[in-house]
C-alpha cells in the first residue's frame, strides 16, 4: 500500500474539492485597495522624514501609544508587552495600515475562521487550530470538533499512563524513551514546545525527533534507544509521508530484531493521524491511534493530537495550559479592537516593511535559549503559508507576499549576523522576545541580566545608531576618514520587542497563538489562501521520477544536462 508514498499525497493533495469553494472572494488584489495605494503615497512622500530619532524625540508618550500591554481574560494569567514603538511609523501611517486590514475584511474572514467555514478553499476545508483550544468557548460548527474533548482526554489518560510507568513494555519494564517520527508541521511544534518548556519536563523520559529521510538521523537515534523501554510515536497526518513512513518502517524493523513478536508492536508504537486506514496497514491498531481532522493543517497542529510528545514530555495539565494560553489570545485577536490587538498590529508593520520598504526578511530574535527553536517553528508556520504568488482566485499578485522568517536565540546572532543587520546594505525588521524572569537565576540572575542588557541594547541600537559626529568625538584626532565612517552605524532600524514574566506554557500558548494571527491577519490582506502549500509538491514528484532511475545510468533520462550529470556522478562512485 506504499508504493505510492511520496509525490501525489501530501495533504494538499488528498481531496481536490470536486465543488466550488463555499467563500465568495471580492477578487481584487490588495494593491488595489484605497489604503494600500494611500500606503504607497505616504511611503513615497514622507519616508525621508521617517527617522526614529526625530519620532521619539518629537513625542515623549511614543512608548505608551506604540505599546499594548496584553492580559489573557480567563484561564491562566498571561500578561506580553508588545512595544512597536521603534518602527518607522507614525499614527496616520497605523491608522492607514489598519484601514488596509479593514478594507480587506479581515474581521469578516476572521470570524469565517472561528465559525468553521472553508475559508481554506483550495482544498475545500476548514481552518480550525482554535477548535482544538476552544474549550467549549466558541460556537464551531464542524463535523469532528465534539471530538477534541474525547482526544485530549486519549492524550491524558495516555500520557499519565506513560509517565507513571503503568504503561509496560514487552518485557514488563516501563518507558524511559519516547521517540516521535514525523516531519514538518508533524514535528517541528513538538519540537520547538518540548525545548521551551524543558523547565517542566519530565528529566527522565528522554524525547527524541526522527524526521530526516537521511537514514543518519534514525540510525543515530536508534543507537540510544533500548527497545524494551522505547514508544515510537508516529506522527503524520495523512500517514502517507515518505519520510515519515519509511523512518518508521526501519524503526519497526529494529525494534523487531529485538522483539521479535508482531504482537508487541502495540506496546511500543502508536499512530497520530486523520488516516485510520494507512495506520492500521501499517500496524498499529485503532486503539493506539490519535485522532485528528483535515481541518488542522499540519503547521498548526501542535495543538492536536500531534502534540501527544508534548503532553509525554511536560505532563497533559501542563500541555492543557498551553492549549488555554493559546485560546486566550485567540480571543483577544477575535474580541479585540483592531488599535489594540496585537496580531493584528504585528502583521501591520510587517506589510509596512514586506509591501513598501520591499523588505526580504523577517527576524525572530528570541532572547531565550528555550525558545531556540522558535525561528525554525516559525519558517513553516509563516514561509509555508504564506509563500505564494496567486491569490485565491487565481490571479497573479504584483506585490511582495510572505517575508523569509529566520533567527536565533540571543546573544548569539550578536556574534554572527547582526554585524549585517546593523551596517549592511538591508532593511531586516526584527522581533525581540524576552522573559523578565529566567527558570534557571544561576549567579544570581547575573547571567539574565546581562542577556536582558543586550536585549534593550539591540533594538536601540538598530534604531537609534550611532553618528559620524560620535564617531569622531570617540577616535579623536587623526583617526582615517575610512576608520569614522566603519564605525558609524545609520540607524533607523524597526524592530518590535515582547516581553512577558516568564516563559510558562500558557504564555507560550499566548506567543504561538499570536504568531499564527499575524500570519493569518497578512494572508488575508495579500489575498491568498495560507492553509494550502502546493509549492512543496513538485520537488516530490520529481524525486519520485528520480528514485527510479537510481540504479542504472541508461535509465536517467528526460533531463537537463545537469541534473543527468550530477546523477552520473552519483552512479559512478557510490558504494552501497
Ligand atoms: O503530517 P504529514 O501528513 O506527514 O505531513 C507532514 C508535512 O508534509 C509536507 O509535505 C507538508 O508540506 C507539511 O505541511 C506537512 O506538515
Amino acid at each position: 500500500m506504499y508504493d505510492d508514498i511520496g509525490p501525489d499525497v501530501s495533504e494538499s493533495f488528498l481531496e481536490t474539492p470536486l465543488h466550488p469553494p463555499t467563500t465568495i472572494m471580492s477578487g481584487k488584489l490588495a494593491s488595489e485597495y484605497d489604503s494600500w495605494k494611500k500606503l504607497q503615497h505616504i511611503y513615497d512622500s514622507e519616508r525621508s522624514k521617517l527617522i526614529l530619532k526625530d519620532l521619539f524625540a518629537h513625542d515623549p508618550d511614543r512608548f505608551s501609544k506604540f505599546s499594548v500591554d496584553y492580559a489573557s481574560k480567563g484561564g491562566p494569567d498571561v500578561t506580553m508587552l508588545l512595544d512597536y514603538s521603534k518602527n518607522l511609523i507614525t499614527q496616520p501611517i497605523l491608522d492607514t495600515l489598519l484601514s488596509l486590514i479593514r478594507e480587506a475584511q479581515v474581521e469578516s474572514y476572521r470570524d469565517k475562521m472561528f465559525s468553521g467555514e472553508h475559508i481554506n478553499t483550495s482544498e475545500d476545508r476548514a481552518v480550525l487550530h482554535v477548535a482544538l483550544r476552544n474549550f467549549n468557548d466558541f460556537q464551531i460548527q464542524e463535523a469532528g470538533t465534539e471530538e477534541v474533548a474525547s482526544v485530549l482526554e486519549h492524550i491524558k489518560v495516555f500520557s499519565e499512563a506513560i509517565r507513571s510507568g503503568e504503561w509496560k513494555g514487552y518485557t514488563g519494564k516501563p518507558i524511559k524513551t519516547i521517540v516521535n517520527i514525523g516531519i514538518g508541521g508533524s514535528d517541528l511544534g513538538p519540537v520547538m514546545v518540548t525545548e521551551a518548556l524543558k523547565p517542566y519536563s519530565k528529566r527522565d523520559l528522554a524525547a527524541h525527533f526522527v524526521s530526516n529521510i537521511d537514514g543518519t538521523h534514525v540510525a543515530e537515534t536508534l543507537r540510544v534507544c533500548d527497545p524494551e523501554t522505547t514508544l515510537f510515536i508516529i506522527a503524520s497526518k495523512t500517514f502517507t509521508t515518505q519520510e515519515t513512513i519509511t523512518n518508521a518502517e526501519s524503526a519497526k524493523d529494529w525494534f523487531l530484531q529485538s522483539a521479535k513478536d508482531k504482537a508487541h508492536v502495540a506496546k511500543h508504537f502508536v499512530a497520530l493521524s486523520t488516516n485510520t486506514k494507512a495506520v492500521t496497514a501499517f500496524g498499529i491498531s485503532s486503539e493506539n491511534m490519535f485522532q485528528f481532522w483535515d481541518w488542522v493543517g499540519g503547521r498548526y497542529s501542535l495543538w492536536s493530537a500531534i502534540g501527544l510528545s508534548i503532553a509525554l514530555v511536560i505532563g497533559y495539565n501542563n500541555f492543557e495550559q498551553l492549549l488555554q494560553g493559546a485560546h486566550a489570545m485567540d480571543k483577544h485577536f477575535k474580541e479585540t479592537p483592531l488599535e489594540k490587538n496585537v496580531p493584528v498590529l504585528l502583521a501591520a508593520v510587517g506589510i509596512w516593511y514586506n509591501d513598501f520598504y520591499g523588505s526580504q526578511t523577517h527576524a525572530l530574535l528570541p532572547y531565550d535559549q528555550y525558545l531556540h527553536k522558535f525561528a525554525d517553528y516559525f519558517q513553516q508556520g509563516d514561509m509555508e503559508s504564506n509563500g505564494k504568488t496567486v491569490t485565491k482566485n487565481g490571479h497573479r499578485v504584483n506585490y511582495e507576499t510572505g517575508p523569509i522568517i529566520w533567527g536565533a536565540a540571543g546573544t548569539n546572532g550578536q556574534h554572527s549576523f547582526y554585524q549585517l543587520v546593523h551596517q549592511g546594505t538591508k532593511l531586516i525588521p526584527a522581533d525581540f522576545i524576552a522573559p523578565t524572569t529566567t527558570h534557571n537565576p544561576i549567579a544570581n540572575s547575573k547571567h539574565h541580566r546581562i542577556l536582558l542588557s543586550n536585549f534593550f541594547a539591540q533594538p536601540e541600537a538598530l534604531a537609534f545608531g550611532k553618528t559620524e559626529e560620535q564617531v569622531k568625538k570617540e577616535l579623536g584626532s587623526g583617526a582615517s576618514e575610512a576608520l569614522i565612517k566603519s564605525k558609524v552605524f545609520e540607524g533607523n532600524k524597526p524592530s518590535n520587542s515582547i516581553m512577558f514574566p516568564l516563559l510558562t506554557p500558557a504564555t507560550l500558548g499566548a506567543l504561538i497563538a499570536m504568531y499564527e494571527h499575524k500570519i493569518f491577519v497578512q494572508g488575508v490582506v495579500w489575498g491568498i489562501n495560507s492553509f494550502d502549500q502546493m509549492g512543496v509538491e513538485l520537488g516530490k514528484v520529481l524525486a519520485k521520477n528520480i528514485l527510479a532511475q537510481l540504479e542504472k545510468p541508461e535509465d536517467v533520462t528526460g533531463h537537463d544536462s545537469s541534473t543527468t550529470g550530477l546523477i552520473h556522478y552519483y552512479q559512478k562512485y557510490r558504494k552501497e
